[in-house]
């Protein structure tokens, strides 16, 4: 992937193993939330392939991606604030809509099936995050650290086989941080969904991940367990000298001097 003459992505590859928390990690400017961009469908890469089980979906859009059982999170809030918290999550079910528009507008019984099916869903997913009292709660009321969870919950509510969180605990609290952090395992545990963790909060990191692929420069410089990637010489370098399990404070700055376009 490229921008203008900057190779934001070179070569990069690595799998994800069904039912793992797979970390993506790097110093500022390495390439991570290109590559997220590259897997969800938002960018197309000139080169190489995203599969899913197998298949190829590297020309899907987005919403065909999360058709396929993909689905994320953003790393700055998007949720309709002004609707409730179980309305939010009814939409994210929409897509798996069979009924229609002309029957859903009618009340047919077969829409009106579809819509309990839906309700159900959603509660059951809120009482998983443990969100069912903020169901009928206007999303922008909500505390920050629940607002999060709500977008966890709104990519389960699409029955995904792989979740997709881009820094997930950015801007939280200690406490809302240990809370994530517990989410994210028992997504993992309890619903046997894989996980892609891009993530800047090293100890979360590493308390959570099965394996971590490591980028540098739009490299990947490592892809390993927890205890390979902390002692590969080439992420210490990487991280400016700092052993990987310390460096819980924001990372340093990359910078190259052709690399003046700003990220996301
Ligand atoms: N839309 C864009 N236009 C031009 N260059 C871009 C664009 N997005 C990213 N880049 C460049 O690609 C490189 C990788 O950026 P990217 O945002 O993917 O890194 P990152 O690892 O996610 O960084 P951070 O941790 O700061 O979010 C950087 O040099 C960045 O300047």
């Amino acid at each position: 992937m490229t921008f203008g003459g900057v190779h934001a992505l070179d070569n990069v590859s690595f799998s994800i193993t069904p039912g793992s928390v797979h970390a993506l990690i790097g110093p500022n400017g390495a390439g991570k939330s290109t590559c997220f961009n590259v897997i969800t469908g938002v960018y197309t890469a000139a080169a190489g392939q995203v599969l899913l089980d197998g298949m190829d979906i590297t020309r899907d859009r987005p919403h065909r991606r999360c058709r396929h059982g993909m689905a994320r999170t953003f790393q700055n809030i998007v949720l309709a604030r002004d609707m409730t918290v179980r309305d939010n999550l009814l939409v994210a079910r929409h897509h798996l809509g069979r009924a229609g528009i002309p029957a859903t507008a009618l009340g047919l019984p077969a829409a009106r099936r579809e819509r309990r099916r839906d309700l159900a869903r959603v509660t059951e997913v809120a009482d998983f995050i443990g969100i069912t009292g903020a169901l009928d709660d206007l999303v922008r009321t909500l505390p920050y650290g629940t607002q999060k969870q709500v977008e966890v919950a709104r990519a389960l509510c699409t029955d995904p086989r792989i979740l997709l969180l881009d820094e997930p605990v950015a801007g939280m609290n200690d406490g809302e941080t240990e809370q994530m952090a517990g989410l994210v395992s028992r997504v993992r545990d309890e619903l046997g969904l894989s996980v892609l963790l891009v993530e800047h909060h090293m100890g979360l990191v590493m308390q959570l991940a099965d394996r971590i692929t490591v980028l540098s420069f739009g490299r990947r410089i490592a892809d390993g367990t927890v205890t390979e990637v902390q002692a590969d010489p080439a992420v210490i370098e990487a991280y400016l000298g700092t052993p990987v399990a310390d460096t819980t404070a924001p990372q340093p700055n990359q910078t190259r001097e052709k690399h003046d376009a700003s990220t996301n």
